[in-house]
């Protein structure tokens, strides 16, 4: 699902003498199938800006389409419904609104409350749970026994039985240690090669959004103040610092080295393209030495 907002702004309590502006005229496109990371300092709307992808928050000027679904100030929620069943939301720490007293009836509540009868919901459980790469000897577990990761995991598959094509996320790794990172990291990666989702990520991770997004969002102070490439935004370190953001570790890398007149094609992001460029430019042994 394409997504693109134009024009949009956001105010808090708009109307009271509380009002507070979090996004102001934003405009973007995300195609069909894109991974989009939206980053940006603590409070520069992030997570306003996602909330406006299922409505959640409606414009107070502008307009946001996610493919075939218009949202403006005027938008009802009764014309929501199939809009939020195509938009999938975890929140931040999503295994703290787990409820139920197994994990299949947990990952089931969402497409049963959509009208889907109980025996394929339960059908439908048992392929996210392995699709979170959790097998369905879990399904009749309380989710309350599960490690932290599991637990989120779960929280996830609750999501994805929703089967939406927008997969909005949140911070997803936050609070994760390196591997339940990486594996989290990598599950959303495939979700997005294999079956086509639209991903967008919030993340404060660099290194993740070097290495997974295809376009990414700066945000500053509810204004979108860059937009492109990962290569694009992560070229000026200066200006990145300047706004508070990291530099994925192999660019600082690269940046150290060009400093002492190592010329780039193209600025390295990730371990494996920094790999890449140094071997092409090393001396290689010939087989004549072997
Ligand atoms: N419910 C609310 N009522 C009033 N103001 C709010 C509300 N939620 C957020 N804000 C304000 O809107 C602005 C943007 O907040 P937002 O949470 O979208 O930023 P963020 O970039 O997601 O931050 P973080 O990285 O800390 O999650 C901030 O100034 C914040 O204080």
């Amino acid at each position: 699902m394409a997504i693109s907002f134009e024009h949009v702004t956001y105010t808090y309590q708009a109307g009271t003498p509380m009002a507070s502006t979090a996004l102001t005229d934003i405009s973007f496109t995300v195609p069909d199938h894109g991974y989009l990371a939206i980053i940006g300092h603590t409070g520069s709307g992030k997570s306003t800006l996602i909330q406006e992808l299922n409505a959640l928050l409606k414009p107070t000027s502008g307009t946001v389409h996610v493919d075939d679904f218009t949202i403006t100030p005027k938008t009802t929620n009764d014309d929501l419904k199939p809009l939020r069943q195509h938009v999938g939301m975890v929140f931040q720490f999503p295994e703290s609104q787990l409820f139920e007293e197994t994990i299949r009836k947990d990952i089931a509540f969402g497409p049963q409350n959509f009208g889907m009868s109980e025996t394929d919901a339960n059908h439908l459980a048992d392929e996210m749970l392995t699709t979170v790469g959790l097998d369905s000897s879990y399904a009749e577990r309380s989710p309350f026994e599960l490690s932290g990761g599991q637990m989120r995991r779960v929280a996830i598959a609750g999501v994805l039985a929703m089967q939406p094509q927008v997969l909005v996320l949140d911070e997803p790794t936050a609070g994760l240690d390196p591997r339940g990172r990486e594996e989290m990291m990598a599950l959303f990666e495939r979700l997005h090669r294999e079956q086509g989702l639209t991903i967008v990520l919030v993340t404060h991770q660099m290194e993740d959004v070097a290495q997974y997004a295809e376009q990414v969002a700066v945000m500053r102070q509810g204004r979108l103040v860059k937009f492109g490439t990962p290569q694009e935004v992560f070229q000026d370190p200066d200006w990145l610092r300047a706004n508070q953001l990291d530099v994925p570790r192999a660019a600082r890398f690269a940046q150290a080295l060009a400093a002492k007149g190592v010329q780039w094609d193209q600025l390295p992001l990730t371990a494996d393209q920094l790999a890449d460029q140094l071997a092409a430019r090393w001396p290689q042994r010939g087989s004549a030495d072997v």
